[in-house]
């Protein structure tokens, strides 16, 4: 029987209120998802318990083989890649962008020794893959906003996660920044070797031919769940966001507007 990349059932999160209301999902390798919802429907929550940094109030947790509470939880979270924002406040300026990539094999931040030549001959690669090897010299602080998104997955992909979950990758990101990085994005889900990404947007237009799937949230229940052909539609993304909207499709992407 092959085991889903990852599975969550019945999962629940209080704090003080109900915040997740039993979600169950289920994301089978190969399958490339994307999470929509309203604000404060829950999607970071639900990210802060697969990636291990909340625990569930109730409900169970599967990464692979792994299920949370039966295993040490440190290891799970070596499974599941996450990629976020968040991140760029921790890493100190002056750290080489070799050095940030490298210190994704152990998941670690800002490296107090020099990682091994093998480790930064394959930063070095990544960072020619993404297209940034004028970055190999460069330190972390000064690099825009689309550079720092490319070394964080470049960082995110030293570590060969089953899962890599990117959390609104494209903010802070100018139109055309925007679409050579969601291209580059592109090229890298359809590698056979490509992680399952999960990326979390407020934007119909992000959702790239490569995602296969979708998780629409409500209220901090899932709303639908499926591929993009059955739940990505005006009726559903009008219920989540709770106003007449009209979703368009031109050659696999897609645009979103009020009705
Ligand atoms: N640790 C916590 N303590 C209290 N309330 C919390 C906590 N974490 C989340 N919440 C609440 O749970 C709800 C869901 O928050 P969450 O950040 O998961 O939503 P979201 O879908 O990611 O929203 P957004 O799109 O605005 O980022 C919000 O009402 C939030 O205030």
């Amino acid at each position: 029987m092959n085991l889903p990349v990852l599975e969550v059932t019945d999962l629940t999160f209080r704090r003080g209120r109900p915040i997740l209301k039993g979600i169950s999902w289920r994301v089978e390798a190969g399958e490339h998802w994307c999470i929509l919802g309203p604000n404060g429907c829950g999607k970071t929550s639900l990210i802060n318990l697969i990636t291990g940094y909340d625990s569930a109030t109730g409900g169970s947790l599967r990464i692979g083989e792994s299920v949370f509470g039966d295993d040490d939880w440190r290891e799970v979270r070596r499974r599941v890649g996450l990629v976020t924002n968040t991140l760029t406040t921790y890493l100190e300026s002056g750290e080489p962008v070799i050095d940030v990539i490298s210190s994704g094999r152990e998941a670690k931040l800002n490296l107090i020794e020099e990682p091994p030549a093998a480790v930064r001959r394959e930063a070095a690669r990544l960072l020619k893959q993404v297209g940034c090897e004028y970055l190999k010299e460069a330190v972390w602080g000064p690099l825009s906003q689309g550079e720092k998104q490319k070394v964080l997955i470049c960082r995110a992909l030293m570590a060969k996660f089953q899962v890599l979950i990117l959390d609104e990758p494209c903010a802070g990101l100018d139109p055309v920044a925007r679409e050579n990085y969601l291209r580059w994005m592109e090229s890298l889900a359809v590698q056979p070797d490509s992680p399952s990404l999960v990326m979390v947007t407020h934007h119909v237009e992000e959702i790239l031919p490569s995602i296969t799937h979708c998780l629409l949230l409500k209220d901090g229940q899932v709303h639908a769940a499926g591929t993009k052909e059955e739940v990505l539609n005006s009726r559903n993304l009008s219920e989540i966001y709770g106003a007449p909207l009209k979703l368009g499709r031109r050659k696999g992407r897609y645009w979103l507007h009020l009705a």
